[in-house]
C-alpha cells in the first residue's frame, strides 16, 4: 500500500536546500571538504535540520561522530547553546585540522570545541554516559552501528541521536539491495525503531536522518 497524500520530489528537496542559506563560513568549509575528498557532509537541509534540533533542545553538549572537515559541526554550533561545546570526533586526521580551521573561520572561540582523533570503539568508552543532549553520526554506518548501545548511553533522558545518509541512492527501500552498508543501515534502523526507550523517525531530507529521541 502506497503512503496517502502528495509527496516532495526532487524541486522540494533542491528548495530545502537553497532555504537552509549557507553562510560564508560554511561554503568556504564544504568546498575545502569537497578539496580532501571522501564521503560528502551532510546536505544544507540536513544541516539546518540539526541546527534546529540543537536549539530545540536548548544544546550544551553535543558529540558529532565523524565530524569530518566541520560542515555538519558548523551548523551544530549555530543552533547549540552559546555557552555549548561540541565534541568532534574523527578517525581522520587532516579532516580534524580542516574542522578545526572551519570553527575558528567562523569566528567560535576554542573553547566551544574539542576535537577528538580516533575510532568510534576507542573514544566512546571516554566520555562521560547521559551527558550529552545530541549525539550526531555520520559517514558509514558500518564505521559505527556496532556501538550503538555507547551512543545511547551518552544521550541524556530527553535528548536525541541522528545517524544521516539512510537514504543514499534509495538502496534501503530497494529489497533486491543487500550489500554490507545497506544491511547495516536496515539493522541500525530497526534496533532503534524497536528501542524501548526511543521514539524515532525517518526524515527524508538530504541522504536522510535518522532521528531518536530518547524518552526514559
Ligand atoms: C561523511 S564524512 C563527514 C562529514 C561530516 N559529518 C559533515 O557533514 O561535515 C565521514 C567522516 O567519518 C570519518 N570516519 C570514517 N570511518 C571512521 C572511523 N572508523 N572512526 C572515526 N571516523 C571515521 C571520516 O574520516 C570522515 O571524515
Amino acid at each position: 500500500m502506497s503512503a496517502p497524500g502528495p509527496r516532495s520530489g526532487r524541486d522540494g528537496a533542491a528548495y530545502a536546500d537553497r532555504f537552509a542559506a549557507e553562510t560564508p563560513a560554511l561554503a568556504t568549509a564544504r568546498a575545502r571538504a569537497a578539496r580532501l575528498g571522501g564521503p560528502a557532509p551532510v546536505e544544507p537541509a540536513v544541516g539546518a535540520a540539526l541546527a534546529v534540533l540543537a536549539a530545540t533542545g536548548g544544546a550544551r553538549a553535543v558529540v558529532s561522530i565523524g565530524s569530518g572537515a566541520g560542515v555538519v559541526g558548523l551548523w551544530l554550533l549555530e543552533g547549540m547553546r552559546p555557552d555549548g561545546v561540541l565534541t568532534a570526533l574523527d578517525g581522520d586526521p587532516e579532516q580534524l585540522r580542516a574542522a578545526r580551521v572551519a570553527f575558528a573561520e567562523a569566528g567560535h572561540p576554542a573553547g566551544r570545541t574539542r576535537m577528538i582523533f580516533g575510532t568510534p570503539g576507542e573514544v566512546l568508552p571516554r566520555l562521560s554516559p547521559g551527558a550529552y543532549d545530541m549525539v550526531v553520526c555520520a559517514g558509514r554506518p558500518t564505521d559505527y552501528a556496532r556501538h550503538l548501545d555507547s551512543l545511547l548511553e551518552l544521550v541524556r533522558v530527553g535528548g536525541t541521536l541522528t545517524c544521516h545518509g539512510l537514504l543514499e541512492d534509495d538502496r534501503i527501500a530497494d529489497r533486491t539491495a543487500r550489500d554490507e552498508q545497506t544491511v547495516t543501515w536496515r539493522e541500525l534502523a530497526r534496533s532503534v525503531r524497536e528501542h524501548e526507550s526511543l521514539t524515532s523517525a525517518v526524515l527524508p531530507i538530504g541522504a536522510g536522518l535518522l532521528v531518536a529521541t530518547r524518552r526514559r
